[in-house]
């Protein structure tokens, strides 16, 4: 399929109803939004790789002095909750299959994270397919019959839907985005996710008594989210619906962004529901930014990085406190214990820990929280009940006990040392998420944890480090690169099956983790290689 509308070329397989969302006025909102804002994308993320290199080369992070005046200032609030949002005690997240749509709206929970970012492998076919499952979920329309004839349907009450972009890290290379001097480049992942489901739904939503909400991903500083307000503006304007019909959350999950919390809720002020505590990217962008520092930092095995360490407390609770005092939402994040309904063992153990986990959000003054998995729904529900009880959130918990510095948020000693089994366990959990994503499984089950793309990053940029380190394990093995290569062999021994997806998995991985650079998201690379459809590849190469 190559059609274009204005300057926006679609250079991929066309499927069964993929040209209700490709429609000339979906393309043609996606050539203004990139005529408006791919130049600001791309300042951004150059600002990135400078803040980075300074870090990198001993720059401490503080809170910003040139913005003191917004932090200090009381009087500001922002929007808050739009329809259908006040009470987010639970909400469930996950890809937007068909099957998995249906499942998450009849999950009991108060909100749907319809994600096209951590737990979405971004296929062409998973992008457009998500985009008409959200289409069709919206207007009640949705239903899914497997191949043995189980029906899926919607029930009669269903959560508010928050759609998660792509981060602005990633390109959507099956779209083409000619400029206006007519020079080509792929259009950008965050303005085709957001720009489809904007211009696809946002009346219908409205219509409905809820609205066009987001999450937004992966935000590194405040100018990140001055950005994104005014692409808000400007699609509100461009449809003709009212300025702050939009309801942003923004994740909280760059160490870089816990020092901007209350500038990003400012620079959004007009459209922010809340904060999220996306805890898996925050621990992997702690170690992807301190990572070669001088100071000879090393995080110990995964499973000992937990909410209880002092630095994810002091960036929880500066989160809720700042969140409360400015009227936003303080969402918590996901335990990755999953219940295994054919496993009552592994079962118990994940409800155990998620109760934990919950208990201890509520308590701190959240006001929601994430769940991986339906049968989740009820346990976190449980313990924001007990704390919450009728009310729909705790926004009046201003939590002035709180008092986080700066060096509380980089003081990154926790007890624990790295062992041979966490580097076999992070090898064997990236090789197996990695294969999984190729396959276009975004999110999976691994060892009774779920595994995403935020949590399989932390794997592999501990083995990475670990390995530039020289990290020698509690039972003394030096961690080398090829230490690294008897595990991936064992680990590819064990786990591979007859699919080819094998190969290319231990190939990214060794890219991801064993090459001298780092670089800085493992799906970028993998993305281009091997998700893109051969008569993308032949375009771009005419
Ligand atoms: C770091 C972060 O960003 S966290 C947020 C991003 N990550 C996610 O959203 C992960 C969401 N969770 C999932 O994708 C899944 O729960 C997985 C992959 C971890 C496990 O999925 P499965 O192996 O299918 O689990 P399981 O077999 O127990 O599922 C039982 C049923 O629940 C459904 N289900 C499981 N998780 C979800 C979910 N999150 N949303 C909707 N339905 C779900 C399954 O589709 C299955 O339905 P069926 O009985 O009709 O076939
Ligand atoms: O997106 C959430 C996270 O924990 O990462
Ligand atoms: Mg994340």
């Amino acid at each position: 399929m190559t059609s274009s509308h204005d300057r926006m070329r679609v250079l991929a397989t066309a499927g069964d109803r993929y040209d209700e969302i490709l429609t000339p006025g979906a393309l043609r909102f996606l050539t203004h939004l990139h005529d408006a804002f791919s130049g600001r994308r791309h300042d951004r993320l150059a600002a990135r790789m400078d803040r980075r290199r300074a870090i990198d080369n001993g720059r401490d992070l503080r809170f910003l002095p040139e913005t003191r005046a917004i932090r200090e200032e009381p009087g500001w609030r922002v929007a808050g909750a739009g329809p259908g949002l006040h009470d987010r005690r639970v909400e469930i997240t996950g890809p937007t299959d068909r099957k998995m749509t249906i499942n998450a709206m009849n999950s009991g929970a108060k909100v749907w994270l319809a994600d096209h970012e951590d737990a979405l492998s971004p296929t062409w076919h998973n992008i457009i397919e998500g985009q008409l499952s959200l289409y069709d979920a919206i207007r009640r329309q949705i239903d899914f019959t497997t191949a043995d004839g189980k029906e899926y349907r919607l029930g009669e009450e269903t959560p508010t839907i928050v759609m998660r972009p792509r981060g602005w890290h990633l390109v959507e290379k099956h779209l083409q985005y000619i400029d206006p001097a007519g020079l080509t480049r792929p259009a950008s992942g965050s303005l085709v996710d957001f720009g489809l489901y904007f211009f696809h739904n946002a009346a219908e939503l409205i219509a409905r008594g809820s609205g066009p909400y987001f999450y937004l991903p992966k935000l590194e500083n405040h100018l990140e989210a001055r950005l994104w307000d005014d692409i808000f503006t400007f699609s509100e304007n461009a449809i003709g619906i009212p300025h702050g019909t939009i309801r942003a959350t923004v994740l909280i999950e760059t160490i870089t962004a816990a020092f901007e919390m209350e500038e990003i809720l400012y620079e959004l002020r007009e459209h922010c529901a809340g904060l999220n505590a996306g805890r898996w990217d925050y621990i992997f962008s702690i170690i992807k930014n301190f990572r070669g520092r001088g100071d000879g930092f090393v995080m110990p095995d995964r499973a000992a990085i937990t909410m209880t360490v002092p630095f994810m407390r002091a960036y929880t609770e500066l989160l809720v406190s700042t969140c409360h005092r400015r009227g936003a939402h303080a969402i918590g994040g996901m335990s990755a214990f999953i219940p295994n309904r054919r496993d009552p063992e592994v079962t118990a153990r994940a409800l155990e820990q998620v109760h934990a986990d919950k208990r201890r959000e509520a308590g701190d003054g959240f006001d929601g929280t994430w769940v991986a998995h339906p049968d989740l729904v009820s346990t976190a529900r449980e313990e924001f009940d007990a704390v919450l009880g009728d009310r729909p959130n705790q926004l009046d918990r201003l939590r002035e006990d709180v008092r986080v510095e700066a060096r509380d948020l980089v003081d990154f000693r926790i007890d624990g040392t790295v062992t041979d089994a966490g580097v076999a366990a992070n090898v064997a959990i990236a090789l197996r998420y990695i294969e999984s994503w190729l396959r276009g499984v975004g999110a999976a089950a691994i060892d009774n944890l779920m595994e995403d793309a935020a949590t399989a990053e932390i794997s592999r940029s501990q083995l990475w480090q670990w390995m530039h380190r020289g990290t020698v394990t509690r039972e003394g093995t030096r961690i080398t690169h090829e230490s690294v290569e008897r595990q991936l062999a064992e680990a590819l021994a064990r786990y591979r099956t007859e699919s080819d997806t094998w190969d290319d998995a231990a190939e990214v991985f060794r890219q991801v983790t064993l090459g001298e650079d780092f670089p800085t998201f493992l799906t970028l690379s993998a993305y281009s290689q091997f998700l893109v459809e051969e008569n993308e590849r032949a375009a771009i190469a005419a």
